[in-house]
């Protein structure tokens, strides 16, 4: 299983601007922001049923119409490939649900 190196890692978060590296570099986190608790649902079921097909599961917080994602790989306690391939599904099913653009940070 590939751990994603640092600049691994940053390269995500220019490609998906959802994304944010937690401190410890163990996990990364996107917060998004639906037009309501059926937009927001939608996107979670397109996202379980992908990560029950591929074995590789979020550990999400949904409150009306945002959800919260945390990704890591439990068994390497790290952010691996897999974790990548599953943040790369979540933009795309986030888009076709209509999910609000990311703030731009400065
Ligand atoms: C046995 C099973 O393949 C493992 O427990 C899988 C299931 N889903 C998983 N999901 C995540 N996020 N990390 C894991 O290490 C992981 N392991």
């Amino acid at each position: 299983m590939h751990k994603l190196k640092e600049n691994e890692l940053l390269a995500l978060t220019q490609d998906y601007p959802h994304w944010k590296i937690d401190p410890d570099g163990k996990a990364i986190r996107a917060d998004f922001t639906f037009a309501d608790f059926k937009a927001a649902f939608a996107f979670m079921a397109s996202v379980a049923a992908e990560a029950d097909r591929i074995d590789h599961h979020p550990e999400w917080f949904n409150v009306y119409n945002r959800v919260q994602i945390r990704l890591t790989t439990h068994d390497a306690d790290a952010v691996t490939e897999r974790d990548h391939t599953l943040a790369r599904f979540i933009e795309l099913a986030a888009q076709a649900s209509g999910v609000q653009p990311a703030a731009i940070l400065a």
